[in-house]
């Protein structure tokens, strides 16, 4: 790559950071990239042209006019066209929102609404309002090459040359692209993790780092703060204190439960999450708390990189280990959660006893390991096949469980536990097992974990030949 400045800039972009005041200022005002943005200025790329908004006929002035509504008239651009979030929206306008988070430098947004664009456009080449597939192309693969997604940015550069063999900036993108793929590939691979921008990356970036790029902006982070807000769509749960049709039904999964069957409320079916109610009395939460106490430090989690434990931004709240030895109320709870969950404690991790104070809380995470997490597959108990939550508390307000992507919205009850499986019985992850501790927003928030494993379980759960149980 070339760090020169090139000679007609402000028809061009690339990376890096450039003294060059002429080209910060050329490039600054390239329609694309808003004045006041920082100058650092891209060298080598070509911006797609925005040829747009040259001219003024009609059907340019509707666009411009159609663009000034969504900017005025949409609050949220997760909703195309001001909210009519069930239609699907035509690839125009969604080529129009992408454009729009673009100009404002919100490429997380442009590549999302860019992607949905061309997904609407189907097989075509051409939309009924004239929109070229090349030039959606064009615009999305410059926006995964400043994510740092050269191959896809690559692909889809391709793609627009086979639609457009002449096209002059995709054939030198491409050469630009091929170019930096195989230094990375001299380097021994790419700049960072994530960079190649495969689904397995992708997911990874999901599993470990609630923090990467544009999270506050995410649709995951926005549904958070929904649930969290109480905010619910047809089709999400909240549990007890709501006072929508409950499904509730006496639960004996053992002798032990005939004459005091567990009151069971069933908060989702696939996967299967439960809240099992008044299964922890008073007392035996006073003296679990009262163990806890003395022993509690701000909670960690596990760098996925290194596998140390550190303190992040997303997890704040304090938490101590209780083995169970430390007191026969322990267990006891022990014995019956066994009976309970029907799966063997003797491979699970010990109580996890953790305390939120006022804004306390724990973003959108997984319990169990990602398979490319150091340590993950080599602990000898396995993953962590399933989680018992329990409430120690009541929270006055915040603090519900939430998992975002099954609109399931938990209100901590004390005495009772959520249950839920996070493998599924091939050991796969269950994706959708994606959860979060919603910020405190008054008084303090009680809960205890206890994670089983997979070791012991097999003849408790066996596998099944069905990859998705
Ligand atoms: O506190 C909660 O509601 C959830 C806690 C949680 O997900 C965890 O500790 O892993
Ligand atoms: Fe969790």
């Amino acid at each position: 790559m070339s760090n020169e400045p090139v000679p007609d800039s402000g028809r061009y972009a690339g990376y890096g950071l450039s003294s060059d005041e002429r080209v910060a200022d050329e490039v600054s005002s390239h329609r694309r990239i808003p004045a006041g943005r920082p100058t650092a200025v891209l060298v080598g790329v070509r911006l797609p042209q925005d040829d747009d908004d040259k001219g003024g006929d009609g059907k340019t002035r509707k666009k411009r006019r159609r663009r000034e509504r969504l900017r005025r008239g949409s609050t949220s651009i997760d909703e195309p066209d001001g909210g009519a979030v069930n239609e699907p929206a035509p690839a125009d306008e969604c080529f129009a929102i992408a454009l729009f988070a673009y100009t404002k430098g919100d490429l997380y947004h442009a590549k999302d609404w860019f992607s949905v664009a061309l997904g609407q456009m189907g097989d075509r080449t051409i939309s009924s309002q004239g929109l070229k597939r090349s030039r959606i192309l064009d615009y999305l693969a410059y926006v995964l090459y400043k994510q740092g997604h050269l191959q896809e940015a690559l692909a889809l550069t391709n793609e627009l040359l086979v639609l457009e063999p002449g096209h002059e900036r995709a054939l030198n993108n491409r050469a630009h692209f091929e170019r930096q793929l195989a230094n990375e590939l001299a380097a021994g691979g790419p700049r960072r993790k994530g960079d190649t921008g495969s689904a397995e990356d992708e997911e990874a970036i999901r599993h470990n780092a609630p923090h990467r790029e544009g999270w506050y902006a995410s649709a995951e982070f926005q549904r958070y703060k929904r649930l969290c807000r109480g905010q619910l769509l047809p089709g999400d749960f909240e549990s007890v204190a709501s006072n929508k049709p409950l499904v509730c039904r006496y639960h004996r999964p053992h002798a032990y439960f005939y004459l005091a069957p567990v009151k069971e409320e069933i908060a989702h079916w696939r996967p299967l999450i439960v809240l099992w109610h008044g299964i922890i009395g008073t007392a035996e939460t006073a003296t679990i708390r009262q163990l806890a106490e003395p022993r509690l430090r701000r909670a960690t989690v596990q760098d996925p990189a290194t596998g140390r434990l550190v303190t992040a931004r997303y997890r704040i709240s304090k938490s101590a280990w209780l083995q169970s030895v430390l007191h026969p109320a322990i267990e006891n709870l022990d014995r019956r959660i066994e009976l309970l969950t029907g799966l063997s404690v003797a491979s699970a991790e010990e109580l996890q006893v953790v305390n939120y104070g006022l804004g306390g809380h724990y973003e959108p995470h997984y319990d169990f390991a990602h398979r490319r997490e150091v340590n993950s597959f080599e602990r000898a108990q396995g993953n962590r096949i399933a989680t018992l939550l329990y409430y120690l508390s009541d929270v006055p307000a915040g603090g519900a469980t939430v998992f975002t992507d099954l609109g399931v919205r938990l209100l901590p009850t004390r005495g009772s536990a959520a249950f839920w499986f996070n493998l599924k019985r091939s050991g796969e992850g269950e994706m959708l097992t994606r959860h979060a501790a919603c910020p405190v927003l008054h008084g303090s928030k009680w809960v205890m974990n206890k994670w089983f494993h997979e070791r012991d379980q097999e003849f408790r759960r066996p596998c099944s030949l069905d990859s998705n149980e």
